[in-house]
């Protein structure tokens, strides 16, 4: 059970305060529930992890590539974070959720023209350049336009994370940022330094996603503060922010044990101060973007059971109404979940059953081993715990299902805060054929 989540005496799972049978009559399935409450608190914990660090400058941006929507935005500015974007249509979105373009970074390996031009437009925060093709454009741009901006580099330290190889990002060998350990990063900086328009503000690296260590944290701060240091020697670069990504990895499944908020924050603080201590640097600003960590855990899909088809000694299938459609990452990454039948949460959960989706690919199976009650059929309602980050945010549209409506509930108050899609939803950009009406 994550936050506020309890079972009532009816023996139905409640978020926020409400009966989920209740939202799934109210809202339709498949539904995306976020209990505010848990985001408020994880983003606390952020903060108070930061502030046992007396006299260290600190900044949390929610990397809104976990789930983004005018809602979740406008709830990151209220509780003060700052923005992580990573394309034009993301970059939209904050912009009319209300955001404040000064709280707002643009990050992203191929960023374009019109992008950035939206992003100088809006007068944003920063851009984090992360090649030498965007580092070039945006220079002339700026020039053009003659407008200044604060840019931080993308390095890649050549540090493995330890999870799996399709969210690691800190390797060598990645299509992200400028490699340290080739001289491009070094390059970089010099070109950077010699800019009439671009203020270089520091260095950005993110080693991977779904982290449960802290040692590739403090291996890639050893590494860029190394280097940061022969920079500053060299050529007189004075670093002032540090960012170090996201990453910090959340609980999906019982075998995951993801570390206190305050262990990777310490690490990050002590091996900066650490560093820079050793290299005679004067501590910069610490910056940090965490996704799924703020929403992951908040975010439950509730899903109603339909068909189900027992394979005597080989395995039952109960199949969903959503599936990879609305969750990819058991397709895409082997993602582990779990889930519980919500209108019968007390019942002995002892049968197990691949819990299908809908789509038409063998692949799409949301858990391949999930553990509901033998009574467990057609109509009763699923719950699939800790889908809030890049679950809705990668959804599609394949075999033209809808996407889900997304609720946001706290204190027994549910709000809509994304609409489900209907059919016309799904046909809007389509055109007809124009000569049909000469064939007939
Ligand atoms: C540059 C960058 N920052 C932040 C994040 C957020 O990562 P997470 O959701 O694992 O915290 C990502 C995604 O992996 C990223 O690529
Ligand atoms: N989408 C990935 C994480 C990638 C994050 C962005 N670099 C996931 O679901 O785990």
């Amino acid at each position: 059970m994550y936050g506020t989540q309890a079972i009532n005496g009816r023996g139905h799972l409640c978020i926020g305060g409400i009966d989920t049978t209740v939202l799934a009559k109210e809202y339709g399935t498949p539904l995306y529930v976020y209990d505010t409450a848990l985001i408020k608190s994880k983003i606390n914990e952020f903060k108070q992890a930061f502030a046992r660090h007396a006299g260290v400058n600190w900044q949390i941006a929610y990397a809104s590539k976990a789930f983004s929507s005018i809602a979740i935005i406008q709830l990151i500015d209220e509780q003060g974070l700052f923005l992580d974007v990573v394309s034009g249509g993301e970059l939209y979105t904050a912009l009319s959720a209300g955001m404040n373009p000064k709280r707002i970074h643009f990050h992203g390996n191929n960023k374009s023209h019109a992008e950035l031009a939206m992003a100088l437009d809006a007068k944003i925060g920063a851009i984090i350049v992360d090649n030498f093709f965007e580092l070039d454009l945006l220079e002339k741009m700026c020039a053009d336009r003659n407008q200044e901006i604060d840019i931080l580099l993308r390095v890649t330290p050549g540090v493995e994370a330890h999870t799996h190889e399709f969210i690691m990002t800190g390797q060598d060998d990645s299509k992200f940022g400028f490699n340290l350990g080739n001289g491009m990063a070094e390059r970089a900086v010099k070109q950077s330094l010699q800019s009439l328009h671009l203020n270089l503000i520091g260095i950005h690296c993110h080693i991977g996603s779904q982290i449960f260590e802290t040692d590739g944290f403090a291996g890639a701060i050893k590494i860029m503060i190394k280097h940061v240091s022969a920079w500053t020697h060299d050529f007189g670069f004075q670093l002032q922010v540090l960012n170090v990504g996201g990453g910090f990895g959340i609980h999906y499944t019982d075998s995951d044990r993801p570390l206190p908020i305050e262990c990777y924050i310490d690490t990050i603080v002590t091996t900066a101060k650490k560093e820079c201590d050793c290299y005679n640097l004067s501590l910069p600003s610490l910056w940090i973007e965490p996704g799924r960590s703020i929403v992951g855990e908040a975010g439950t899909t509730l899903y109603t059971v339909g068909s189900s088809k027992d394979i005597p000694g080989i395995r039952k299938y109960l199949s969903v109404d959503g599936g990879m459609s609305d969750n990819i990452r058991p397709s895409l990454y082997q993602a582990q979940y779990q889930a519980i039948c919500a209108n019968k949460a007390n019942e002995a959960a002892q049968s197990q059953v691949a819990l299908a989706g809908k789509c038409c690919e063998s692949g799409d199976v949301l858990i391949k081993e999930a553990f509901l009650p033998e009574s467990c059929t057609n109509g009763d309602l699923i719950a699939v715990f800790s889908t809030g980050a890049y679950g809705y945010s990668m959804a599609s549209h394949y075999n033209r299902i809808a996407n889900p409506a997304v609720i946001f509930v706290e204190d027994g108050e549910a709000s809509l805060v994304v609409r489900r899609e209907t059919y016309e939803d799904l046909i809007r950009q389509d055109l007809a054929l124009k000569d049909l009406s000469r064939n007939n």
